[in-house]
């Protein structure tokens, strides 16, 4: 089937005949998740690590865009955007979304692709059909609440937390209706299931039974990756001889996809010739581009209090320095900028997303969760270091320098393999 500018036939994970000829790319601009399976850990900022959940770095959907040309231009064979996390797309819609459209605006000839926990899946199917998202992929791990219940923490429903056999329910009912409603639209759907030694190794036959029910087009049962500070960190790795059995009882109900790699949530190339280590400079010089593309940002805020280091708290700070980067590439103080008064909660950091409106970053011995948020909404990326102002500006308008940030969530888990590890998921 053709469909608008793209052939649905070219994406490698759903058609194993394409994987030598056709790339994808995942975009990471989702870092939420609105629910904790015990088998993941979610924790960025590291390069080496090659597991599902892992980037060096979350972009804006904006910068997302700049990484997506750049890509391109490097690996044209690339036919899919993809995005898979690093937390749950749709735990991040507003991002998510963004990104989708401003890719299909500017690429109508590249298959929109998405991997999702479908706990939020029915609430969105209708505008991922309207920005012809042709593959989504559905992790589904359990068709029993009492089984799912072993699997996930928790799930977030709003702002209402559900555990147990509940929650396994809640999530369950809303991927059956997720599903169902995708392929009302004709969406291809791929389900994934992840095999847990002990948990869910003989019910995966159930889930594929089902899934066949309502018309899914692909089975991925994927072996779990022990990962290091996660509830399952000790459950062994399935052995390939179970995962082949598996595949082929499940073969039963469901084609069956056995190349997946498991990718990182920023993973980019062909399949089993991943370029993410390659590209990760061009990744992080991404994310330091203004978060909104469309407006003008020359200057960068600093805490400081005698214009050499950065050394204050965002909320400890009664004035900002503005720099700009000048002609010959060195860096200047422009002027000093009061900040609004301590106090008033939300509307003290709204007044500051204002005074720093033309300014890309803030640089800043700490802050909290909430600052951020309101200064990241506003487009004003804030980055916690300290040390000296120049070094900061440099690795904002320049990237690189990693390290000098402190990372939002600490490095990676210590279970580094050089890279090598277990390819993409
Ligand atoms: C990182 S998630 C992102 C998309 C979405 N949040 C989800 O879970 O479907 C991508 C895939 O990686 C799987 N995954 C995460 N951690 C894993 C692990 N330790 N071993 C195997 N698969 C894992 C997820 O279950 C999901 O199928
Ligand atoms: S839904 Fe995806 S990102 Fe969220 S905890 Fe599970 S595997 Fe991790
Ligand atoms: S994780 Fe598997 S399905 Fe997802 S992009 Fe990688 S190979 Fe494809």
């Amino acid at each position: 089937m053709k469909t608008k500018d793209f052939d649905v036939h070219h994406h490698p994970c759903f058609n194993a005949e394409a994987k030598g000829q056709f790339g994808r790319v995942h975009l990471p601009v989702a870092p939420k998740c609105n629910i904790k399976c015990n088998y993941c850990n979610r924790k960025y900022d590291c390069t080496n690590e090659s597991r599902p959940g892992v980037t060096s770095k979350v972009l804006s959907p904006h910068q997302a865009l700049a990484y997506m040309e750049k890509v391109l231009e490097l690996e044209p064979r690339i036919s899919v955007a993809g995005i898979a996390g690093p937390g749950d797309p749709l735990a991040n819609p507003g991002a998510t979304l963004e990104t989708l459209r401003l890719i299909r605006e500017r690429f109508p000839g590249l298959i929109l692709c998405l991997a999702t926990n479908g706990l939020a899946l029915p609430a969105y199917v209708d505008d991922l059909a309207s920005l012809s998202v042709s593959h989504v992929t559905v992790t589904i791990n359990a068709i029993d609440p009492k089984i799912g219940s072993q699997i996930y923490a928790w799930v977030r429903d709003g702002k209402v937390v559900y555990r147990g056999e509940r929650g396994a329910g809640l999530l369950l009912e809303r991927q059956l209706e997720g599903v169902t409603a995708l392929k009302e639209k004709g969406i291809m759907v791929k389900v994934n299931t992840i095999v847990v030694p002990g948990i869910n190794e003989e019910h995966v036959i159930q889930v594929a039974e089902k899934m066949a029910s309502l018309g899914v087009d692909l089975f991925n049962c994927i072996p779990m990756y022990p990962t290091r500070e996660t509830p399952f960190e000790d459950i062994a790795e399935p052995d390939p001889v179970l995962i082949s059995r598996l595949r082929d009882q499940a073969a039963r109900y469901l084609p069956q996809m056995r190349h997946c790699t498991r990718c990182r949530a920023d993973a980019v190339g062909l399949l089993g010739e991943d370029r993410a280590k390659e590209l990760a400079s061009c990744l992080r010089a991404c994310a330091t581009l203004p978060l909104k593309g469309d407006e003008d940002r020359p200057y960068v805020a600093v805490a400081t209090r005698e214009g050499l280091l950065v050394n204050l708290h965002l909320g400890e700070a009664a004035s900002f320095q503005i720099w700009r980067r000048t002609e010959s590439g060195g860096f200047e103080p422009v002027e000093e900028r009061p900040a609004p008064r301590p106090g008033g909660g939300l509307k003290r950091w709204l007044t500051l997303s204002e005074i720093l409106k033309d300014c890309r970053a803030v640089l800043v011995a700490g802050l909290g969760e909430n600052p951020r948020q309101v200064l990241e909404e506003a487009g004003i990326k804030a980055y916690e270091m300290t040390g000296f102002i120049e070094e900061g500006l440099k690795a904002v308008y320049e990237g690189g320098a990693p390290g000098l940030f402190k990372a939002r969530r600490q490095g990676c888990s210590g279970g580094c393999r050089g890279g090598g590890g277990l390819g993409c998921l």
